[in-house]
């Protein structure tokens, strides 16, 4: 079916109420018309080739292209448009230019047809099944520490004085700066509960809150600080903590690979760049292709009794692709 047909049947029948939804889904983020539609082709497939029971929800900026809507569509994932989130106005210079799009991500918090959603970012890959952690505790917000060793942290007192949550007793953090800094998330991987009156506080509070350099992960770490659980590194290994904690890291153990290290997204990858031309690294972007490249995993050869995309399409009625409900 053509998208625009699709996409003109998802307006007139945005009053239709699918009869059940699933109350669990994984959830990602893309924006614009680049090369990151294949990090989430590739997520998708991951997911299946993983036995999730559950499907991917994409939230989709308006800057992504039909033909990127349709091939998501085509691997089975529940395409939903969000309209960007921007911080206070004149201030973004205070968040690093690349990560301001980020924001937007705060829009899956609108997304209360699900119960509960794991967040995971485009250019991850879930190599074992992750479904458990959605039986975890309600009323916390659960994800991987980040770590602090990168230039990318080089504006902070921590990267400065070599202090990193991931090895607390190699540096310790020296009294005349305060108290150590809270334990902090990687954003890119998540546990959480969509609630409108969540959504609508986190962004009242983002109106009033200065934006910083790690943009909305800054963000969800103030916001979220009172109620974040840390969970194992196995479910979000960030790159670097392969060349900075390796102590850390038991790599046959690791479920869910977080391909952001720069240089490190498999579709772009070339081996050049610092810390890429190893063969750890070399190995998990070859599994990533694997995967991609696995046609048995596209959505259309999936057995429809395994395949909980189906479901999800089935439940969310023909609307394949659901436009956001009208603002909160
Ligand atoms: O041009 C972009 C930049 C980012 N993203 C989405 O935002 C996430 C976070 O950005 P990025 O992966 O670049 O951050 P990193 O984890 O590498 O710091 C990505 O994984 C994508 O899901 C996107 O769709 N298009
Ligand atoms: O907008 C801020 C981003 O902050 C995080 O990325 C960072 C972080 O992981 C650092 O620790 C790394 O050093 C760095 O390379 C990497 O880009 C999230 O992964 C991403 O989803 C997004 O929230």
């Amino acid at each position: 079916m053509a998208l625009n047909i699709v996409r003109e049947t998802a307006k007139a029948a945005g009053t239709v109420k699918a009869a059940k939804k699933p109350s669990r889904a994984y959830v990602t983020f893309l924006a614009g018309s680049g090369d990151y539609v294949k990090g989430v082709v590739g997520l998708a497939k991951g997911l299946r080739k993983a036995k999730s029971a559950y499907p991917l929800v994409v939230a989709v900026l308006p800057d992504v292209p039909d033909e990127h809507r349709r091939i998501l569509v085509a691997q089975g994932c529940v395409v939903r448009d969000i309209e960007p989130v921007y911080p206070p106005e004149n201030q973004t210079q205070f968040a690093m230019a690349y990560y301001v799009i980020n924001y937007s991500k705060l829009r899956i918090w609108e997304f209360v047809e699900y119960s509960k959603m794991i967040y995971l970012d485009g250019d991850i890959q879930v190599y074992d099944n992750i479904d458990h952690l959605f039986d975890m505790p309600n009323g916390y917000f659960y994800a991987v520490m980040d770590c602090f060793c990168e230039k990318t942290w080089s504006h902070t007192p921590q990267y400065n004085i070599g202090y990193c949550q991931q090895c607390p007793d190699k540096v310790s953090w020296p009294e005349h700066l305060g108290p150590s800094p809270p334990l902090y998330f990687n954003a890119g991987m998540f546990v959480y509960e969509p609630s409108i009156s969540t959504y609508n506080r986190l962004l009242h509070t983002l109106k009033i809150t200065p934006p910083t350099p790690f943009a909305e992960q800054d963000f969800l770490n103030m916001y979220f600080r009172e109620i974040y659980k840390p969970i194992p590194p196995v479910y979000n290994l960030v790159m670097a903590m392969l060349w900075r904690h390796p102590e850390n890291i038991e790599l046959d153990k690791v479920k869910v690979v977080h391909y952001c290290a720069n240089g490190s997204k498999p579709w772009r990858y070339t081996g050049k760049e610092e810390n890429m031309d190893r063969d750890d690294i070399k190995m998990l972007v070859s599994k990533w292709w694997d995967i991609y490249n696995d046609e048995s995993l596209d959505y259309t050869s999936g057995e429809p009794d395994l395949n909980p995309f189906r479901a999800a399409l089935s439940e969310a009625g023909v609307l394949h692709y659901i436009s956001a409900p009208s603002a909160a």
